[in-house]
């Protein structure tokens, strides 16, 4: 399976590494393009030597290339979840997915346990599913420590565009994204970054505490590029049929 990148930063940059070297099984690098290549030609090029294209570069990105690249049959992942806060662009991949018959899927990323919670919430009662997040100051763009947001992941995405890609991918999997409810928490301290699902759901209570290692830049978690990694070779190993999570609650 050919793999094309849109971004060659963190994520991407990474990637195009591991592709070089043979370490995604199934997958051999495609095109990869970062913000400087011409926007007129990004999606011929992407999708001209792609089987598949891995979007890993910020949500402006997801808007002006994700439907095309869909519509010209190519399958999608998209990493900038928090582009799928703006309910016109979940439906606009939607029907260029359609349009295109292809696929489109958001990796866990920089989370986990979304498997047993989309599960869980399909059982019968009410569900409360929170995520505490603790980043740096830097990583998070503010000026202040302690709590500087509380509310719901789709509002946390407004608020952190570039760093709350987890709130709306947990949001998505399991209650939605104005269900799920999201605490930052700016700590100078934080060595890694720390997620903490909670939920509480028909069938049982949960808890999930992720310490996350940072690419370089220091905002990033590495386990995205796994994520990434992983989603990628299950694409290849099962003929670009899409096995990771795009929207886990029952429809
Ligand atoms: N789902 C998840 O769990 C996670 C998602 N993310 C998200 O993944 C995305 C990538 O993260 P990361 O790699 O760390 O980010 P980086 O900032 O390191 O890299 C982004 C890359 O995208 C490029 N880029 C920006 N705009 C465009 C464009 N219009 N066309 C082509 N390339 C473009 C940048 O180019 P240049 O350097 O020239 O500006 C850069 O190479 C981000 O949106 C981030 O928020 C991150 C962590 C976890
Ligand atoms: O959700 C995000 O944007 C990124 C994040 O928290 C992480 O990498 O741990």
């Amino acid at each position: 399976m050919r793999v094309s990148l849109l971004g060659t930063g963190g994520i991407g940059g990474t990637l195009r590494e591991l592709l070089a070297a043979g370490r995604v099984a199934g997958c051999v690098t495609g095109a990869a393009v970062g913000s400087r290549f011409p926007a007129g030609a990004v999606v011929e090029e992407l999708t001209g030597s792609g089987d598949v294209v891995v979007e890993a570069a910020g949500g402006a990105a997801v808007r002006a290339y994700g439907a095309q690249v869909l519509a010209a049959g190519r399958d999608l992942v998209v990493c900038s979840a928090g582009a799928l806060a703006d309910d016109a662009v979940h439906a606009e991949l939607d029907a260029a997915a359609l349009a295109g018959g292809a696929r489109w899927t958001v990796p866990p990323g920089a989370i986990g346990g979304l498997d047993l919670l989309a599960a869980a919430i399909r059982a019968d009662g009410a569900a409360d599913v929170t995520l505490t997040t603790v980043k740096t100051p830097g990583a998070l763009g503010v000026p202040d420590v302690g709590v500087v947001f509380a509310g719901t992941a789709r509002e946390a995405a407004l608020r952190f565009p570039k760093t709350a890609n987890v709130a709306v991918t947990l949001g998505l999997a399991t209650t939605g994204i104005d269900r799920v409810r999201v605490v930052v928490t700016a700590d100078p301290a934080a060595r890694r970054t720390r997620h903490e699902i909670t939920a509480r759901t028909a069938v049982g209570e949960y808890r999930f505490a992720l310490l996350n290692d940072t690419l370089p830049a220091g905002r990033t978690s590495a386990i995205t590029v796994w994520s990434v990694v992983r989603a990628l070779e299950e694409l290849a190993a099962r003929g670009r049929t899409p096995i990771s999570l795009k929207k886990g609650a029952p429809s």
